[in-house]
């Protein structure tokens, strides 16, 4: 993979997505659709998706590309492989909460060493450089040139005064027992792939996942906080969550900065 190149496209394509995103966010009203998982689909979800999964097949015509929003890439088994959640927190974007992202990652031997985080309605850009180190990029953003660039790296925790996040609009109560085991100064909730990059840059600690997601939802978000020092494990057995299973599902899982003290389920 040339990395140099990568950083340039994914970075445009997840720009141009979240401007195709926002424009639609900002209409009048658009059409919610129900996915055969039930889960919320617009007309956003299926732009931004055209326009990543053409702009990613024309840089890289000889990669494989795993993409959300459509099906006949699930069955994808390479180990190295370019995988787009085009929009992550559909359920933010629809109920116009503003926590939704664009996730664009590059999976090789089933890690993401690369990748982009976009939140448009929060004006906030996370990427892994060429180098794989992680930057927050501030705005405005020039889609032909990279702006001001802030290195990224996860707290030092204090672990009698962890500061946690966990997700807005899927929350249960194992989560809520699980983060009962730690001392916690406050809480946050955030929709999306959101939450990995706020451990990636030091606003949390500790985000604990007790709940499904897909490996398009977390790649990005996975290559952006590992970039900036963080580790995310495999709830169960304390592994690197690893990437290109069957189905693309994730088991649960733990984001955090290596200085905090884990606990057991
Ligand atoms: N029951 C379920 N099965 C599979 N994925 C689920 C799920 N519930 C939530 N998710 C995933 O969690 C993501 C939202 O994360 P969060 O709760 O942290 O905001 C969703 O992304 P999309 O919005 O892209 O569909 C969805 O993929
Ligand atoms: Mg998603």
């Amino acid at each position: 993979m040339d990395y140099v190149k990568l950083e340039t496209v994914m970075r445009r394509l997840a720009l141009e997505a979240g401007d195709k995103i926002m424009e639609i966010y900002n209409s009048d009203d658009f059409e919610v659709k129900s996915k055969s998982d039930s889960s919320p689909v617009t007309e956003a979800d299926e732009a931004a998706d055209a326009l990543i999964s053409a702009g990613l097949r024309a840089a890289f015509p000889d990669v494989a590309l795993v993409t959300e929003e459509q099906a006949a890439t699930h069955g994808e088994s390479a180990m190295d492989f370019l995988i787009v959640d085009p929009l992550d927190g559909t359920k933010e974007f629809v109920n116009r909460r503003g926590d939704f992202t664009v996730n664009i990652a590059w999976v090789e031997n089933g890690v993401p060493v690369r990748g982009v985080v976009y939140a448009p309605a929060k004006d906030r850009m996370f990427y892994t450089l060429a180098d794989g180190s992680s930057v927050e990029e501030t705005a405005p953003f020039d889609k032909d040139k990279p702006g001001a660039l802030t290195p990224i790296r996860v707290a030092e925790a204090d672990n009698a005064a962890l500061m946690v996040v966990a997700s807005k609009s899927h929350r249960d109560q194992a989560t809520d027992d699980y983060i009962g085991k730690y001392a916690t100064k406050d809480m946050k909730s955030a929709g999306s792939s959101l939450k990995f990059c706020l451990v990636a840059t030091g606003e949390a600690d500790l985000y604990p996942r007790l709940g499904r997601t897909m490996e398009w939802d977390t790649a990005a978000g996975h290559a952006v906080v590992t970039g900036a020092g963080g580790k995310v494990l495999n709830f169960d057995t304390m592994e690197p969550l690893a990437y290109g299973k069957d189905g693309f599902a994730n088991p649960f899982f733990i984001v955090c900065s290596p200085s905090v003290e884990l606990k057991s389920a």
